[in-house]
């Protein structure tokens, strides 16, 4: 008897490109909610492009966090219980969107992602990771109903911030290989559609990487598609699977050991070099990985990440102990193993 059965949450409006901040309205209004929104913000998007997202509704009430924590999602859930919001509206980087997303969840509401920064793809998903001390909660919600990107907006902020984007879309190489090795050795479920998608939209990024220089609204519009499209195929999976591999896992560790030294892409950026090598070896794309990061100005090496060479081994002979997600560290990396995959690969600097 045939019993399979799936769910693919998606955006229903996907809006991108320049001065779309102004459509956020009729957005919002082809979806047909009840209610009024809650818009949940950061002081600098909501300085940036708050007035002109108000401006399209009916004096909604703001609220302005200052950090991602479980505090604030309490915050923003307990104003918009108070409120009785209908929905909610997220302006401004991952924090504000992470929050929004766990807090219409919580209080079973639909929220809007307008993103004002294209630093990783939870801008589009349905996943959040929340700090709580030294580590990071990776949690499971819906995606938003809808997105609203204005690459002018997107294109203004710190070129850091795009190139960890960049950086989080091209390891999703890795990532997929990660998913075809669990699945193959651990009868993990796997969707060929999703990781199709997934690989096809990291090899677009890299084909169009020399389109991605700073102060070009394009490479904000190139950044922003990729990772909706990013978005979509963990929908399609219903996990992060197709777009979080043993990568994400040295840099979940990497928060740990080193917190809040460098951005979630860019940490998962240089991971997916090491852990290329450590499927493929010398032979295998990890050149091309560097390259690809290199060539949008994203870090390679642990200086550039800000981190010790310590702490780059310690993160990778650690990282399979961070969640139960089989991936190519198996079942850890051995010490020696870590400092030549490190070392061959130019992420850490022995001589
Ligand atoms: N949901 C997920 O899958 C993931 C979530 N995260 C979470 O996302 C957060 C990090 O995301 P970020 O976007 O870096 O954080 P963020 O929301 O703090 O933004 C970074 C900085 O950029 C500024 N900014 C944003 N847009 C701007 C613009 N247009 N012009 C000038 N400045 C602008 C913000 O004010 C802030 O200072 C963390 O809390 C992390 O845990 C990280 C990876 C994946
Ligand atoms: O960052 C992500 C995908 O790029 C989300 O992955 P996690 O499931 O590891 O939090
Ligand atoms: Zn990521």
């Amino acid at each position: 008897m045939f019993d399979k059965s799936t769910w693919i949450k998606l955006p229903r409006n996907v809006v991108v490109g320049h001065g779309v901040i102004e459509e956020l309205g009729q957005a919002v209004a082809e979806l047909h909610l009840h209610g009024d929104p809650l818009v949940v913000t950061s002081p600098t998007p909501n300085e940036l492009a708050g007035d002109r997202l108000r401006a399209q509704l009916d004096d909604p009430t703001t609220v302005t966090i200052e950090s991602a924590s479980f505090d604030s999602i309490e915050r923003v859930t307990e104003i918009a219980r108070d409120i009785d919001a209908g929905y909610l509206i997220a302006l401004g980087g991952g924090k504000p969107i992470d929050i929004a997303k766990m807090a219409a969840d919580e209080i079973d509401r639909g929220f809007v992602s307008v993103p004002t920064a294209a630093s990783h793809d939870g801008i589009v998903s349905g996943r959040s990771s929340i700090p709580e001390g030294d580590s990071r909660h990776s949690i499971a919600a819906d995606p938003p109903l809808a997105v609203v990107a204005d690459t002018e907006v997107i294109a203004r902020a710190p070129w850091e911030l795009t190139t960890a984007g960049c950086a989080d879309i091209i390891s999703n190489y890795t990532a997929v290989q990660d998913w075809r090795l669990a699945h193959r050795l651990k009868n993990v479920e796997y969707s060929e559609y999703a990781a199709a998608l997934s690989e096809m939209t990291a090899e677009m990024l890299v084909d169009n990487a020399a389109s991605i220089r700073p102060n070009l609204e394009e490479s904000a519009w190139i950044v922003v598609k990729a990772l909706v499209s990013s978005g979509v195929a963990m929908s399609i999976a219903g996990s992060s699977r197709p777009a979080s591999g043993a990568e994400h896992l040295f840099s979940h560790q990497l928060d740990r050991i080193a917190p809040n030294k460098a951005l979630h892409g860019h940490q998962v950026g240089v991971g997916s070099i090491l852990t290329e090598y450590l499927h493929s070896g010398d032979g295998g794309r990890w050149r091309a990985i560097r390259q690809a990061l290199d060539s949008i100005d994203a870090p390679t090496t642990a200086d550039e990440l800000g981190v010790s060479d310590d702490e780059v081994l310690e993160a990778l002979t650690t990282a399979h102990e961070i969640r139960d997600r089989y991936t190519i560290l198996g079942n850890g990396v051995d010490l020696d193993a870590a400092v030549e995959t490190a070392t061959v690969t130019g992420v850490i600097d022995r001589e």
